[in-house]
């Protein structure tokens, strides 16, 4: 099976990627949209070769590099794969590519001024905000100034405010008057919030008049900006890059100078301020007569992320060569006849071999509670094992963390405020195998399972732990530092709370600096203590009182620390698994030979009756209003199904008698599973 390409198919695809050469020497910006597994990373990678085949040495010479923008991990590691070890392609995801591009000694000061801007729009916005706030809304304008005044004036710790306390640590900070003691404890501290955020806000502007703040710094690591200390995230930096880039058209002429090539991978799911930037670059390079070229790899149907501009590419950036493909060559004929079904026949995909018939696709209706069964047959039909694992897709994420034995963990992250009013940031803020994905407190709790994971490991912790510390280091000071590390392992711990106690133990005993620098690195905040902790915890997911969400924080860190090791191991995928699980989302570019999709009605809370839906609608028109919905099943069904090469079974956990004639269209016979 799927080992011969019929030759008038293969001459075809041929033809194709010379279309796609011949646009880059013509310097005519592309869009490529072709199905999954249609070899759009291969034959991106195919154009980065032939760019370095006709152009390498002159751009070499020139100093000139080519820019190639991926999405995941998966792609960037494939490429720099085949690509081999060369200078002249800079492969990276947008944000460290744009940071690089703004952030130089000759824009910073642009940069700032373009901060400033943006604070003030902020600072407007969150005014117009409090103007509506019902609870400021029941001051006058006298003492709303006075409020004002007041609270830009001090600095309380709200966090730990409650009604019990609140007079008492008012009057701490010189404040006696009625208007705040009148006040409920929790309408001041919203109202303080805002007022807060707002003064500092305004303080930051002029820091900058006075020439104190001069820089801006880029945090990738948390996914929120700290405008008033000059720190922004990544949607901020977008939005910066696009402000920047359209203000300066010295900026643009550097840039397509310099990098007049751009390629992006997956363009479906980039932002739209990205493809607004290629578009000012690719107009500025027509008006000045310049060499420049984008082009875009992709597939809107594959569009999974809100963020992504999917299918309004074609608004966004106008003149744009459009090639398509409509060749598979990965998945068997039965897999690409049932995801041409979900896709509806827009662009329908046929596989290149001549062999391509052999594949297996079911599709069986069953219970939540059946799962456990379910996978142990198929484990068995498909004579599973460790070389030939299961990939096993879920959509809730409360499933996947019971599975993989982490379902405490989760628990904690799913009731916190923060994931409560960011419940879609969830998934890849918990679950994501990119770490530089992870949210701040998991990417915060990742270091520390990694760290012990590390440290039960004897060979990953000599490489990944020592290493670091290794060179220059004589055999005494490295002992010291060997005893304390074995002392931690040796003492088989229960809980991480255990292990944090023992680490804080040995830091504040010990001397030894080596072991202070690795704590330090692994822990990154200020004033390391259990303590510390805790308050960071609950400072980035707690709206609200210390004293209230303190129990949880505990509880939390008293989980058994297993469960941060299979947290741990389910993120970076630890080989010799029989099963996988994966996220719908966690799939995206990737293949496996044998593929379970547990599927269900609804997608977490936010998506209520998401495949209900599209299955129910499957063969209606769809309204305008419902479009938006009934696409994102149809892009995350399609993106899952056609993850399969050869074995497919689907395990519908929801009752499907309102839509079963749909589904026999889409997959065929159902079968009940006993
Ligand atoms: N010209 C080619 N010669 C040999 N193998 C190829 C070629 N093109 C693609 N392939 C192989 O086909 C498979 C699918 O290719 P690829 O992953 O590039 O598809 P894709 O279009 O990026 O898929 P998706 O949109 O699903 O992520 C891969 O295993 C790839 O190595």
């Amino acid at each position: 099976m799927l080992s011969k390409i019929n030759d008038k198919n293969l001459l075809k695809e041929k033809e194709i990627l010379k279309n796609l050469f011949k646009n880059i020497s013509k310097n005519k910006s592309t869009l490529f949209n072709a199905g999954a597994g249609a070899g759009k990373t291969y034959s991106l990678i195919e154009c980065l070769k032939y760019v370095i085949r006709e152009e390498g040495r002159n751009l070499e010479n020139k100093n000139k590099k080519v820019i190639c923008i991926t999405y995941t991990n998966v792609a960037t590691n494939e490429i720099k794969e085949r690509l081999g070890n060369t200078n002249l392609i800079l492969v990276s995801t947008i944000h460290e590519r744009i940071w690089s591009l703004i952030n130089n000694k000759l824009y910073q000061s642009k940069l700032v001024e373009i901060h400033f801007e943006y604070t003030k729009e902020k600072i407007k916005e969150e005014n117009e905000k409090l103007k509506k706030n019902k609870k400021y809304l029941l001051y006058n304008k006298e003492e709303k100034s006075y409020i004002n005044e007041i609270i830009s004036k001090t600095n309380i710790k709200i966090q730990f405010l409650n009604k019990d306390n609140f007079e008492e640590e008012l009057k701490k900070e010189n404040i006696s008057d009625e208007i705040f003691f009148d006040m409920k404890v929790t309408n001041f501290k919203e109202i303080y919030k805002k007022l807060k955020k707002i003064s500092k806000l305004e303080n930051c502007l002029k820091e900058i008049e006075n020439k104190k703040y001069k820089n801006i710094e880029y945090t990738p690591l948390f996914n929120f900006d700290v405008l008033h200390k000059m720190k922004i995230s990544h949607d901020t930096l977008l939005e910066y890059g696009y402000r920047m880039i359209k203000k300066f058209d010295l900026l643009k002429q550097i840039i397509i100078d310099k990098y007049p090539y751009i390629f992006i991978d997956e363009y479906q799911d980039t932002d739209e301020k990205v493809v607004k930037i290629m578009n000012l670059l690719d107009e500025y390079s027509k008006k000045i007569n310049h060499k420049f070229y984008v082009g875009y790899f992709g597939d809107y149907v594959q569009n999974i992320y809100n963020s992504g501009v999917g299918e309004s590419i074609k608004e966004l950036h106008t003149d744009l060569d459009n090639v398509y493909k409509k060749y598979n060559r990965r998945s068997a004929k039965e897999i690409i006849e049932v995801a041409n079904k979900i896709k509806k026949n827009e662009f329908p995909q046929e596989s290149i071999y001549e062999d391509s018939d052999g594949g297996t696709i079911e599709f069986f209706s069953g219970k939540e509670e059946e799962i456990k069964a379910f996978l142990e047959k198929v484990e068995k039909e498909w004579n599973i094992t460790q070389d030939s694992p299961l990939h096993c897709f879920i959509l809730t994420n409360k499933l996947i963390a019971e599975y993989s034995g982490f379902q405490d963990i989760y628990d904690f992250f799913y009731k916190s405020d923060y994931y409560k009013k960011n419940y879609n940031q969830l998934t890849s803020e918990l679950f994501s195998n990119d770490m530089t994905k992870l949210g701040s407190i998991p990417s915060f709790f990742f270091r520390i399972s990694k760290f012990l994971n590390d440290l039960q490991n004897e060979k990953t912790f000599v490489t990944d732990i020592f290493s670091k510390v290794y060179r220059g280091k004589n055999l005494k000071q490295l002992r010291t530092l060997k005893k304390i590390m074995v002392e931690i392992r040796n003492s088989k711990k229960e809980t991480l709370n255990d292990y944090l106690e023992k680490i804080f133990e040995l830091y504040n005993r010990n001397e030894d600096l080596d072991y202070k620098k690795i704590v330090k690195n692994v822990f990154q905040i200020e004033d390391i203590s259990l303590e510390n902790i805790k308050k960071y915890i609950i400072q980035e997911l707690f709206d609200d009182e210390y004293g209230n969400n303190i129990n949880e924080v505990e509880n939390f860190l008293k989980i058994e620390i297993n469960q941060y090791f299979n947290w741990y191991r389910y993120l970076i995928e630890e080989k010799g698994e029989k099963i996988y699980y994966h996220t719908y989302h966690g799939t995206k570019g990737r293949e496996f030979e044998n593929v379970v999709i547990i599927m269900e009605n609804s997608f977490g809370r936010n998506n209520k009756n998401l495949f209900f839906d599209f299955f129910k609608n499957y063969n209606k028109k769809i309204e305008e209003k419902d479009l938006k919905k009934h696409n994102e099943a149809r892009n995350l069904l399609y993106v899952s199904v056609t993850r399969a090469i050869k074995n497919l079974k689907i395990f519908y956990i929801d009752d499907i008698s309102e839509f079963s004639g749909n589904i026999k269209k889409v997959f065929g016979d159902i079968k009940k599973f006993q």
